[in-house]
């Protein structure tokens, strides 16, 4: 069960590796924050090169308690307050001081969440505590946001600083290794230490030994796994590298494996479980989003990684058998991109309309639209007031798209301009 990046995750800035210049300016602005210049900061970089570790790090070093919270949670100023409040009260309590860390803060961008953005950007400016955004792409971030931080950029974990990172984990697993074989798995991860880290727990766990020929041989497998069999891996199993090798052999696209989890793991887990399994899913969509606005279909690994993530966040025996449901037809309409770009669009102005953020009109409002929709009248007198086109009124009623078209009339609706001055920047979600 033990993920072992996080097992071998750095407690001190000393162990974090590479990115020397970046941890000696975290260590800097920590120092100017107690001594009165009380700036939030910005660590950004890519997936796996050590951001978070070296943030909590600096906290442990620093003798300071950290919040964590979800920038993607926080679309609300009550939510954003309480946190912020809560860092505040604590540290009241210990006389020390309470680090927030807010992560994935590039995911507070869009219509649906500005006010969140807007939220974040008061809280920085007004919080009583010290506080870092984490980031993959700040230019994600609304320029009001990014403007108010330091920003502190943390770049790719060279091959030759990752392999004695992957030398010490076999040494302390006792797993016996050839150098070669660690070596190309560090220059297989291009600057991702997690990444690495994971290859070599699924080439090494219950291993004696990792030789080159284990190495190259992971990728050309060809074994496929039943999702059944995978679903029983990641909720049940105990063995974390099995799960990583597994799921590259699922012969089901990464959208569909996190379908098939997101409805089946609360069949095996329950409360704080369950929100983890749910955050690892959310972080899985997130790359999943990402790979699909950018095309890069290395960004697919980070999906996979916190999706078989999911069998680290439970915390009892899994056993005994479960019925396993496939996806709701909601969850699987988001398949092509096209569909996903409709859902994103419908869901968008519905959010607009009612005030929730996107992914709860998807989840939570889509299914009561959609009963109401069955009158035609109405559909036509709501689809005219959100402005809905005729491809979103299809693609929430399930009707064909003459149908549509004929209840919508043939006048586009018009793009309205957000005037919204700083925050031009703002791109929407993907996802
Ligand atoms: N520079 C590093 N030094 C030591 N360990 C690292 C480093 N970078 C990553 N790791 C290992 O990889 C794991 C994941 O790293 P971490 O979560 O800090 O990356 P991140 O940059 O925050 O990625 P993400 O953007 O996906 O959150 C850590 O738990 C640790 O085991």
């Amino acid at each position: 069960m033990a993920d072992w990046t996080e097992r071998y995750r750095p407690d001190t800035l000393a162990d974090v590796r590479g990115n020397n210049k970046s941890v000696k300016q975290l260590r800097g602005w920590a120092e100017d924050w107690e001594e009165g210049d009380r700036e939030p900061a910005l660590v950004h970089g890519a997936p796996g090169v050590g951001k978070t570790s070296a943030v909590h790090a600096l906290a442990n070093d620093m003798g300071w308690t950290v919040v964590e919270m979800n920038a993607s949670d926080a679309r609300t100023a009550d939510a954003v307050e309480e946190v912020a409040g809560e860092a505040t009260r604590s540290a009241g309590l210990t006389g020390g001081r309470t680090l927030v860390v807010m992560d994935e803060a590039d995911n507070l961008h869009g219509n649906a969440d500005r006010g969140g953005s807007r939220a974040v950007t008061e809280m920085l400016k007004t919080a009583s505590q010290p506080v870092v955004l984490i980031a993959n792409d700040p230019y994600e971030m609304s320029r009001s946001l990014r403007n108010a931080c330091r920003e502190i950029e943390f770049g790719n974990v060279t091959a030759r600083s990752i392999l004695p990172v992957l030398r010490d984990i076999c040494n302390e697993e006792g797993v016996e290794y050839e150098k070669e074989a660690l070596k190309s798995i560090a220059d297989a991860n291009s600057g991702d230490l997690r990444g690495a880290i994971h290859d070599l727990q699924a080439v090494a766990e219950g291993r004696d030994a990792v030789t080159v020929d284990d190495v190259s041989a992971t990728g050309g497998r060809d074994t496929t796994e039943d999702i059944f069999e995978f679903l029983d891996t990641v909720l049940k199993g105990d063995d974390f590298g099995t799960a990583l090798r597994d799921a590259r052999d699922v012969d089901e696209s990464p959208d569909d494996m996190v379908h098939w989890l997101d409805e089946n793991v609360p069949k095996v887990y329950t409360g704080d479980e369950l929100a983890e399994a749910y955050r690892r899913l959310s972080r899985a969509d997130v790359f999943l989003g990402r790979t699909r606005a950018t095309q890069n279909y290395s960004l697919w690994r980070y999906a996979n990684d916190n999706m078989v993530g999911v069998q680290t966040a439970r915390r009892g025996g899994g056993g005994g058998w479960t019925r396993y449901s496939p996806p709701s037809t909601f969850r699987r309409l988001g398949r092509t991109r096209g569909e996903r770009d409709t859902r994103d669009s419908t869901a968008r102005k519905i959010g607009e309309a009612s005030g929730a953020s996107m992914a709860s009109a998807r989840d939570d409002i889509f299914p009561y639209v959609r009963v109401l929709f069955e009158d035609e009248e109405t559909a036509a007198r709501i689809a005219a007031s959100l402005g809905l086109s005729a491809d979103e009124l299809a693609y929430l009623t399930g009707w064909d798209e003459s149908r549509a078209e004929d209840v919508v009339g043939d006048d586009e609706p018009e793009e309205v301009e957000e005037e919204d001055d700083d925050e031009s920047q703002s791109t929407l979600s993907s996802f």
